[in-house]
Formats: structure tokens, sequence, C-alpha cells
């Protein structure tokens, strides 16, 4: 699997108004990208746009992969809240991609995923039978079974402990090497300890963020990384409205 380069250029609309100007988003081929601004600024909209899920947004200008072929059926995207079935158990939930597809699941590669995020036994239980970090373990195995090259993890770690939010972090960049990752974050810390490269979000400004000239994950105990993260959150604070 060789991943794909992102540009993403133009402007974004949100039910017809607009919503980010004059973006310039150039993500690298097997690198993490991250994406931070205030809630509502379109985040979410620019990850759901590379998802090519449907929604109320239109672009007008490009968003293209670097190998020219189009990124249909090539990203794979986790979601905050990791949005699984209740009612299956976490083999189905990892499987469910080709169950909707109507192809035959690869149950032992989803009982191998499980186990290599840490969840082996628990491949019976429901959801609602596992903690938040677990469930999100499972929607990061749901994700890897599907082998895209370009993945987007929306919020992904935001419902976990600051420790186990650590723990994930780490575990993602493992499974996740190679891959073209699109960060999304209100984490000034996820953003600087994770990402190769990234942009705040402004309505009509994208500022690229200044990170560490480090190998990722970065360790959080770094003065190189604590400057970067004290110097983010002075800059996310600035954009809130007193
Ligand atoms: N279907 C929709 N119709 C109209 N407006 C929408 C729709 N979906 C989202 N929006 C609006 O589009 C804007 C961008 O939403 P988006 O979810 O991308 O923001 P975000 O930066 O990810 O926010 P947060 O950090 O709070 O998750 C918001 O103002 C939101 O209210």
């Amino acid at each position: 699997m060789t991943a794909p380069g992102l540009t993403l250029c133009g402007d974004l609309t949100m039910a017809g108004a607009p919503l980010l100007r004059g973006l310039a988003l150039s993500m690298p081929a097997g690198q993490w990208s991250c994406l931070l601004g205030p809630s509502g600024i379109g985040k979410s909209t620019i990850g759901r746009l590379i998802g090519g899920l449907p929604g109320a947004h239109g672009l007008t200008g490009s968003l293209r992969a670097s190998d020219g072929q189009p990124l249909a059926g090539r990203v794979a995207m986790v979601a905050q809240d990791g949005q699984l079935l209740p009612w299956a158990d976490l083999v189905g939930n990892v499987t469910i991609g080709a169950r909707l597809r109507g192809t035959r699941p690869d149950l032992a590669r989803a009982r191998s995923l499980l186990a290599d995020l840490g969840l082996r036994g628990l491949e019976g239980r429901r959801p609602g039978e596992l903690s938040g970090g677990q469930r999100q373990r499972v929607a990061l195995a749901r994700a890897l079974i599907e082998d895209c090259p370009v993945v987007v993890l929306d919020e992904a770690f935001s419902a976990l402990d600051a420790a186990t939010r650590l723990t994930m972090q780490d575990m993602a960049a493992r499974v996740l090497a190679g891959r073209t990752v699109i960060l999304i974050t209100h984490d000034p810390l996820e953003a600087v300890r994770m990402a190769h490269c990234g942009w705040l979000l402004e309505k009509d400004a994208t500022q690229p963020l200044h990170l560490p000239d480090t190998p990722t994950p970065r360790d959080y105990r770094a003065p190189a990384v604590q400057r970067a993260q004290a110097d983010l959150l002075a800059q996310l604070h600035g954009m809130v409205p007193a």
C-alpha cells in the first residue's frame, strides 16, 4: 500500500454560505497532518470532504491525491464517539464494512487486529461492555481492516483521560505508520506530539503550525514540545471571544 499525499485548495461552503476561504493545505504522503481551530470553524467538514461523506458542504476548488487517482474507497474515518453498532459484538463491528458491501468478512483478520490493539479475549463483547478507550480501539481496528492508505482521525482520542490518550496516540502512531493521516483535534499537546505538519484554521486565513523538528510521537516532557504546546494554546486562546 502506497499512501498518497493530499492537496486541498479553494473555498469551502456549508449550506451555501461561506465556511472557510482560501484553503491551501498540502498534506504529505505517509505523514500526519493536523487541523486545529475554534469550535465550528469547519475541521470535521474538511474530514468529511476528504472521506467523501455526504453533507451540506461544498468546495469551490480542488481536493487531489498526489498519485492522481480518485480518493473514493481509499479513506477510512475514525470519529470521536467511534460510531459502533451497540447490538453487534466487537468482531461484528470491525467487519461491518464487508457486511455492508455484501462481501465475506475476514473474521480471522478482525480477531488479529483486535488482539494487536490489546483487546484479545473481548471479541464477543458488545460496545456497551467496554471502556471508552477500548471502544476507541475497536473503531481504530474497524478503520485498519479496510486497509485504506488515508485515515481521518476526527477527535478520535478526545473522550479519553490524559494518560490513556497518550497510550492510544503512541499505539495509533505504530499501527498507522506509512499512512497519510489527517488528525482533527482540539488538543494542542496532541497536535504537537503527533503531527508532522498542520494548520490553525480561521475563516479567512490558515496559519501553519510551528512544530518541533523531531520524530513523532514526541515526548510530552521535551522542552521544545512544551514550548510549542504553550504557544499553540496561547494562539487558540486568543481566537476565543472574551
Ligand atoms: N448539515 C449542516 N447544515 C448546516 N450547517 C452545518 C451542517 N453541518 C455542520 N454545520 C455547521 O458547519 C460549521 C462547521 O462544522 P464542523 O463540524 O466542521 O466544525 P468543527 O470545526 O469540526 O467544530 P467542533 O470543533 O465543534 O467539532 C458549524 O458552524 C456547523 O454548525
